[in-house]
């Protein structure tokens, strides 16, 4: 990923943009060649020739004030183009990855990587290159320019600018370096903001919301720390790059007096040496500023792409789990890496095709890991799985996740209309929608709402209840067309009547093949399942 890269697939704007800042450059040269000249007409007395270029530099001013407005909008659009473009990618990629790959950072990292990290593209990425460009169509009409006051002008411009030029990288690594520890102090308290804004309930009940504000300070002190740490650096670049900028102004002041002194160049030169000369030099410690705070902008894209690769298109669904036949586990293990015991110790179970198994037993016991791993959210265990005979390593995510629905205790609500939030943006035709609402136990609800199914819900679904999340959740893995439920606690926000009722529709649907997980089996649901299943007994 590289910053070059989307500015190739916005040539056009960029072209635009870039044409703009070359002719605004060359007007800001011809008004700084009009009041040189203006000078030296004056000194002359000729007054007619004075007037005709005070009025040259005040057309090429009042121009440049007019197309500095296009500069900026058109370098507001490509800005936000190439933002959107960054986003796209980064998205894409954190689409394609695996379960343990997305959840490998937290989703505050993620949100600093797309608002923190884009905000500093921005203006370290895009904005400095574009002023890079800029800076060097000044340098080339200014020097242009001052070798027409005389060629030894340029001679003393060009040893200043190489030394300007060797200078700075004296604080390359500085400043990298500073760079991505500001980035990564940026993305922990985008970590503390969404941690204490998201447990302020929490807070809020044990009176202990001061603690909000202190981890958001520490937080904070830690970024502000950062950020001077990289202002240092910056600053001493850019406080050594002028001095030196100053000392080459006023040697070229002295030797424009001197040429002038000897009539070797016209009396106007003393301004435009001035005013070239500042240009050129300002502009220079500007480059070599701008150069250092662009390349900062690289392990910026590094970290973004570290996100995964790009999403390749997966092959087709196989025909033969047009219908699988059954689900098998043979001997799984696993624990989680940071704890010694294995959770699943050689687990088998046959889960046939359009049968219903329960799976009970106490709590962390380990159901919820185990529907983790038939869900294929969970892959570093040992042992086989396998679908309609195929092992799951052998599978593509995309063609197990099209035939499984994995409904979790605390699902997950987007901030979306009623309707988006069951078909995931799908089309599902509207009988089918109302069927299912039916079935979960939704009807009631959705019809007491003004907006009904346009409702917007809220991020995840703070307006709603748990009960109501659930049944949600379940007409969503309903309508998504999937011939195996997994079920972990998928009613436990229900109460006991609204539960059994709901259990029991979904397990006489015939198609289904269901693996339930539950704590409080009750008589008439285990009548219900073909399977009733302990962990501890399956579980060495
Ligand atoms: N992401 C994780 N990292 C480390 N350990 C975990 C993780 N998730 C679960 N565990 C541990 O694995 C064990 C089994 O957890 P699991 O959630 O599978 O149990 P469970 O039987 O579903 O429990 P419950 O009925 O309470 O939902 C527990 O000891 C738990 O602490």
């Amino acid at each position: 990923m590289s910053l070059l890269h989307y500015f190739g697939q916005r040539r056009g704007r960029l072209a635009l943009v870039i044409a703009i800042i070359v002719v605004n450059a060359g007007l800001l040269t011809l008004g700084g060649i009009g009041s040189a000249t203006a000078l030296t007409l004056i000194v002359k007395r000729q007054a007619g020739p004075f007037f005709a270029w005070v009025g040259v530099t005040i057309a090429a001013d009042l121009s440049y004030a007019v197309l500095l407005y296009f500069q900026t909008v058109q370098k507001t659009k490509l800005t936000q183009e190439i933002d959107t473009l960054i986003r796209a990618d980064v998205a894409q990629r954190l689409g394609a990855q695996d379960y343990a790959g997305f959840h490998h950072e937290t989703t505050a990292t993620y949100t600093s990587w797309l608002t923190n990290d884009i905000s500093t593209i921005n203006e370290y990425g895009i904005g400095d290159l574009l002023m890079i460009i800029q800076q060097i169509a000044e340098i080339i009409f200014s020097g242009t320019t001052l070798f027409f006051f005389h060629w030894s002008l340029l001679v003393t411009v060009l040893v200043f600018a190489a030394a300007m030029v060797i200078f700075p990288r004296v604080f390359k690594t500085w400043m990298d370096r500073t760079s991505l520890a500001r980035t990564k102090a940026n993305e922990r308290l985008v970590n503390v903001l969404e941690d204490m804004l998201n447990g302020f309930d929490t807070l809020f009940m044990t009176n202990l919301t001061k603690v909000l504000a202190e981890k958001i300070v520490a937080a904070s002190r830690d970024v502000n720390h950062h950020y001077i740490a990289f202002g240092r650096a910056s600053g001493a670049m850019y406080a050594s790059t002028n001095g030196l900028s100053f000392l080459s102004q006023l040697l070229l002041l002295a030797q424009a007096g001197w040429l002038i002194l000897r009539r070797l160049t016209p009396v106007g030169a003393i301004s435009g040496v001035q005013y070239f000369g500042g240009t050129i030099f300002a502009e220079l410690s500007g480059i070599a500023f701008n150069w250092r705070e662009f390349r900062s902008v690289g392990p910026i894209m590094d970290k973004l792409a570290s996100a995964g690769t790009k999403p390749v298109p997966g092959p087709p669904a196989d025909p033969w789990l047009a219908r699988p036949t059954a689900l098998q586990l043979t001997d799984v293990t696993y624990g989680y890496a940071d704890r010694p015991e294995k959770v699943l110790r050689h687990v088998s179970l046959t889960i046939p095709v359009s049968r219903k198994l329960i799976l009970t037993g106490d709590s962390g016991t380990g159901k919820s890991t185990l529907l983790g791993i038939i869900s294929g959210q969970i892959t570093q265990y040992t042992g086989d799985i396998t679908l309609s005979g195929q092992n799951y390593r052998d599978l593509p995510q995309g063609v197990l996740h099209d035939q499984l629905a994995y409904v979790t205790q605390e699902p997950y609500i987007f901030n979306a209309s009623f309707t988006w939030n069951i078909t995931l943006g799908r089309s599902v035709p509207t009988a089918e929608l109302t069927q299912v609402l039916q079935q979960v136990g939704l009807t009631p609800f959705v019809d007491g709402l003004a907006q009904g199914l346009d409702t917007i819900l809220t991020h995840n679904g703070t307006d709603l209840s748990g009960g109501q999340k659930q049944r949600i959740a379940l007409a969503r893995a309903l309508v998504s067309g999937r011939p195996i439920l997994l079920l972990d606690e998928a009613t436990s926000a229900l109460d006991k009547d609204a539960s059994l009722a709901l259990e029991k529709s979904l397990l006489t649907m015939p198609a289904l093949t269901i693996v339930m997980v539950t704590h409080h089996l009750r008589p008439e649901i285990a009548a219900l399942a073909d399977q009733v299943v302990a962990l501890s007994d399956i579980n060495q």
